[in-house]
């Protein structure tokens, strides 16, 4: 729950103490753009055609004065019009140069259009690409890496992360590249036509800059702290959800609410300590603006009163003054916007910095290079001395390295167990919760993988085989299997994508879902709601065996349900388990004796031990733990057969 020990918090502290590598996260945002580098080179060309329109139109508008309106021509270069012009002449120069200011001026704008786009064009792409390669990744994690990570968190790294990148690669980074070449070309050209007057026109740079890193410094900070609020508040969400029946039972909606409130409240915190931080920058930069105007008229003025520069340096002319005005307005803009758009490029990275560290967990269980294809399975499944403990893969030992958590010896949750399963054979496992059964039927379809020891079948050790050609082979029936908001026709095609409708209905006949199924509204097209919801948990059972027997498994695995259903469904179930086992290597948690009875083994585990082994009956005979159980748990079901 939220705030509860190992919740959240401990994700606040996994991502706190992540290393930020700036380098490698832009590498890995170079690796997704590749492909599209036509799209950044048209885009990166547009950039410096715009910024170079910027640049100029300064140059004419000094032109403008130095030529045409207060003639000085040691300084017009844009024409060889003298003195003498008359003003017939100059106006017409003028209304050219005009001309050429505004053909400048829509160019400017065609080209900046183009840049973004041509970004965004590639922009997407790549978002594209890292939003699969993100889904694929989430179907590569083992089943441990989602045991130690909520799925809200998850889910915001691949929702809000995402657009976070996408509004930066739309907008903020073009910005943010046009804006800095745009100051380093005006900083060469003022330089460039008069250092001394350039270099004091600049002095308010180092200012604009400190004040810029300090503020940009601090909104980044609380950005990154609202991206962790926000991941609290979607694990919050979701684990409210997915729990709401345990929250509404035990009375707990108040506590409940009050941590989601809690973790927003904080989310939205940070969010206003990063507003104020970027929209308090605005103001500071612009009064600074002011005063490098007021630099910029002070000296020119001074300089053209007296006929001579200030300070010593080249002489200046209107034109000049005029120009530098221009320049030092079109500074001042960019670097506002740089200071802002920097701060959103730097969530970008941030956001990225997140999705590519959930990209480069490895799985704990992957695929050996060169694995084999599972050949058809005929059932033999032996444990070798299996040994195992949760959280020892490599991708749970990634969470635990980028916590900064030194990882303490975890406890065997099984130990040394070794047993042998005949094709066709039915094994019965028992024992008290907690004894490792659930554990013990993870490691046949290798959702982990064993700390010691083997599991084979077949006489192939289950890690030398594809997974998928293992898994396509064994059937699985869990308590409340997974049903999604679809019809129920699809729910039992699940288990075999190809299957036709025929075959559908033949395995719900077989699961002996059919004669409820087609009392439903809409028999097999009746849509069920989300984990399907409007079923009893007997008939969810029902459509998950039929989804089994769809798939035509060579292994299956079975958890029998301990909540009680209608003896009615009860006795349909274990018609349907029956059926299903026929011919069959089965593994089963059991909860009724009559399964235990018709077992062929059963497995007495206990602390994570096979304690004891045999038929029903061999076991009862010994009188030893499997008989205190029987005695305390099943002997009740048995009665009434006894009467
Ligand atoms: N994902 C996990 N991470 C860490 N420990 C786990 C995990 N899953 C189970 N365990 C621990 O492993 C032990 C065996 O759990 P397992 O689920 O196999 O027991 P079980 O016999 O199936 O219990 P039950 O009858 O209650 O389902 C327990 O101590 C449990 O706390």
């Amino acid at each position: 729950m939220m705030g509860g020990p190992g919740g959240p918090a401990r994700l606040l502290n996994t991502e706190t103490s992540k290393p930020q590598n700036l380098g490698a996260t832009l590498a890995q945002f170079g690796h997704y753009f590749r492909p599209y580098w036509l799209g950044v080179l048209i885009s990166f060309s547009m950039v410096i055609a715009s910024v170079w329109t910027q640049v100029t139109a300064p140059d004419l508008i000094g032109q403008a004065v130095d030529c045409y309106l207060y003639p000085n021509p040691a300084n017009c270069w844009y024409t060889t019009a003298s003195l003498t012009a008359t003003a017939n002449d100059r106006i017409a120069g003028l209304a050219g140069l005009v001309g050429l200011l505004v053909a400048l001026f829509i160019a400017g704008a065609l080209f900046g259009g183009a840049s973004f786009y041509s970004m965004n064009w590639a922009g997407q792409h790549a978002l594209r690409k890292i939003r699969e390669d993100l889904f694929d990744q989430i179907h590569r994690l083992s089943l441990g890496y989602y045991a130690e990570n909520e799925a809200g968190n998850i889910m915001s790294r691949i929702t809000s992360d995402t657009d976070t990148i996408q509004q930066a690669l739309g907008f903020a980074l073009i910005n943010v590249l046009s804006g800095a070449l745009l100051i380093v070309w005006i900083v060469i050209k003022m330089l460039q036509a008069n250092v001394v007057y350039a270099l004091l026109s600049l002095s308010v740079v180092p200012v604009m800059a400190l004040a810029t890193v300090y503020f940009s410094g601090q909104a980044r900070r609380a950005f990154r702290q609202s991206r962790r609020e926000m991941g609290n508040v979607n694990a919050g969400l979701q684990e409210s959800i997915a729990g709401v029946r345990e929250v509404q039972a035990f009375n707990r909606e108040d506590e409940s609410i009050e941590q989601f409130r809690r973790a927003n409240a904080a989310n939205r915190d940070a969010n206003v300590r990063a507003a104020s931080f970027t929209t308090a920058l605005n103001p500071v930069l612009e009064a600074l603006g002011y005063v490098a105007l007021a630099i910029v008229v002070v000296v020119g003025g001074l300089s053209l009163l007296r006929g001579q520069p200030l300070f010593g340096g080249a002489a200046i002319s209107l034109g000049v003054v005029f120009a530098f005005l221009q320049y030092v307005q079109r500074f001042n803009q960019p670097i506002q916007q740089l200071a802002v758009m920097w701060t959103n490029v730097q969530s970008a990275i941030a956001g990225g910095e997140r999705i590519f560290g959930l990209l480069e967990i490895e799985p704990d269980v992957t695929d050996k290079p060169g694995a084999q294809t599972m050949p058809p399975i005929k059932g033999r499944v032996v444990f070798d001395n299996v040994a195992f403990s949760y959280g020892q893969g490599a991708g749970t030992g990634a969470t635990q390295a980028t916590s900064g958590t030194t990882s303490s010896a975890k406890p065997q949750v099984l130990k040394g167990v070794s047993f042998t399963a005949e094709p066709g054979q039915m094994i019965a496992i028992v024992g008290p919760t907690g004894a490792g059964k659930t554990t013990i039927i993870n490691l046949i379809p290798r959702f982990y993988d064993v700390s010691g020891g083997a599991v084979t079948i077949d006489g192939l050790d289950v890690r030398d085989v594809r997974r998928d050609s293992l898994r396509s082979q064994i059937g699985i029936v869990l308590q409340d299997s997974f049903l999604f908001s679809d019809t129920v026709m699809n729910n039992i095609r699940y288990g075999r994508l190809d299957a036709n409708d025929e075959e559908v209905i033949a395995a719900a006949k077989l699961a002996s879902a059919d004669a409820f199924i087609e009392r439903l509204p809409d028999g097999y097209a009746t849509v069920l709601g989300e984990r399907g919801g409007g079923l009893s948990q007997g008939q969810r059972q029902l459509i998950a065996i039929a989804r089994a027997a769809l798939a035509n498994p060579h292994i299956l695995i079975l958890d029998e349900a301990t909540s009680s259903v209608d003896t009615r469904t009860e006795r349909l179930i274990q018609q349907a388990f029956d059926q299903l086992m026929e011919g069959r290597t089965s593994f089963v948690i059991a909860h009724r004796l009559s399964t235990i009875r018709n077992a062929d083994q059963v497995l007495m585990l206990k602390d994570g031990q096979i304690i004891e082994r045999g038929t029903h009956n061999e076991l009862l005979a010994h009188r030893g733990a499997y008989y205190d159980l029987y005695m305390s748990q099943f002997r009740r079901e048995e009665e009434p057969a006894a009467v």
